[in-house]
């Protein structure tokens, strides 16, 4: 089943014939991927850890340039933009994280002006360095991402769930026409991932936006994506839209490479990482309290 013949010029995004191999590597992280997505299109990229998933995301703005082929965003070719160029093409395509990445010491506020730093000359120290406009604009998106009430919180404080929409509405500040998401739900627990996806999906819908995102959640991709993208060592193996499709069909193509030794220790590998990262945070978090905890009495 292949949906990637969708005509040039309907595409947000065109990739054709990809291919990378990093550095040093034994072997290639994509090889002959092609791929078209539509505007307003909802895709998933469905894959193992070490699939190709987040390399092949990277190449859709520019952060990676692609070893063989070709990548259309927003109808330029990404590989032959350089500079101003390739600034103001990542300017019209918001990104999120796996870690969220927000300033843990900053206000939700500050956290998501930052989203509009591209469009402003000079750096900017504090939330009344900002313009009014952007100020009023991000607390509209903060509003949007139901996080009102914690506009002054540091990010620190949130939950998981809570930090990715902060990051949701930092990238809205870009008025981005593509989003691309990178595992965004892959730390958070099950209620909250699916509230996060839900919260993407709405927003997309409202704002005509074209979202292509990670995952390796068979389940969360069904019932989220438009249409689900699997990829496997690097290489396109399902490409089909999701309705009327089962997860009986996905894991038949999905779940059967893992009854192999090496997908299975691939799993196990992911697991394993996922419980790290989890403990890694936690830790970080603690440390974090104990700093705070510390220059309060300081303080007194
Ligand atoms: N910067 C890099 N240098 C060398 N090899 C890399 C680099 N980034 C990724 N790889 C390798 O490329 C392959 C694909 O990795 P990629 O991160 O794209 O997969 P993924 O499906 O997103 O996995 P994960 O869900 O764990 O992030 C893996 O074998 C990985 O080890």
């Amino acid at each position: 089943m292949t949906n990637s013949d969708t005509s040039v010029q309907s595409s947000a995004v065109r990739i054709q014939d990809l291919g990378k191999t990093y550095p040093g590597a034994s072997g290639p992280a994509l090889s002959g991927v092609s791929l078209s997505v539509a505007p307003g299109e909802i895709v998933v990229l469905l894959g193992l850890s070490g699939s190709g998933k987040s390399t092949l995301l990277r190449h859709i703005n520019g952060l990676e340039t692609p070893t063989t082929g070709s990548v259309q965003s927003l109808g330029q070719e990404v590989t032959s933009l350089r500079g101003r160029d390739l600034r103001a093409l990542r300017g019209r395509i918001g990104f999120i994280f796996q870690q969220f990445e927000l300033v843990g010491a900053l206000s939700v506020l500050e956290n998501v002006l930052t989203g509009s730093l591209s469009t402003l000359r000079g750096p900017r120290v504090g939330v009344w360095s900002y313009p009014r406009a952007l100020r009023e604009k991000a607390l509209g998106h903060i509003e949007r991402v139901g996080l009102l009430d914690r506009t002054y919180q540091r990010a620190d404080r949130l939950s998981g769930g809570q930090q990715q929409r902060v990051a949701i509405a930092r990238a809205l500040m870009q008025d981005p026409e593509i989003l691309l998401a990178d595992e965004p739900v892959a730390s958070l627990d099950p209620e909250s991932s699916s509230q996060v996806m839900g919260l993407i999906r709405e927003i997309a819908a409202e704002r005509g936006l074209t979202v292509v995102c990670s995952l390796h959640q068979v389940d969360l991709a069904l019932s989220w994506g438009d249409r689900i993208v699997g990829l496997r060592g690097g290489e396109v193996v399902l490409d089909t839209r999701t309705d009327n499709l089962s997860r009986e069909q996905v894991m038949e193509i999905y779940g059967r490479v893992a009854t192999s030794t090496t997908e299975i220790a691939a799993v196990e590998v992911e697991l394993a990482e996922a419980r790290e990262q989890v403990l890694e945070q936690e830790l970080r978090r603690a440390a974090v309290a104990q700093n705070t905890d510390r220059a309060g009495e300081d303080k007194a």
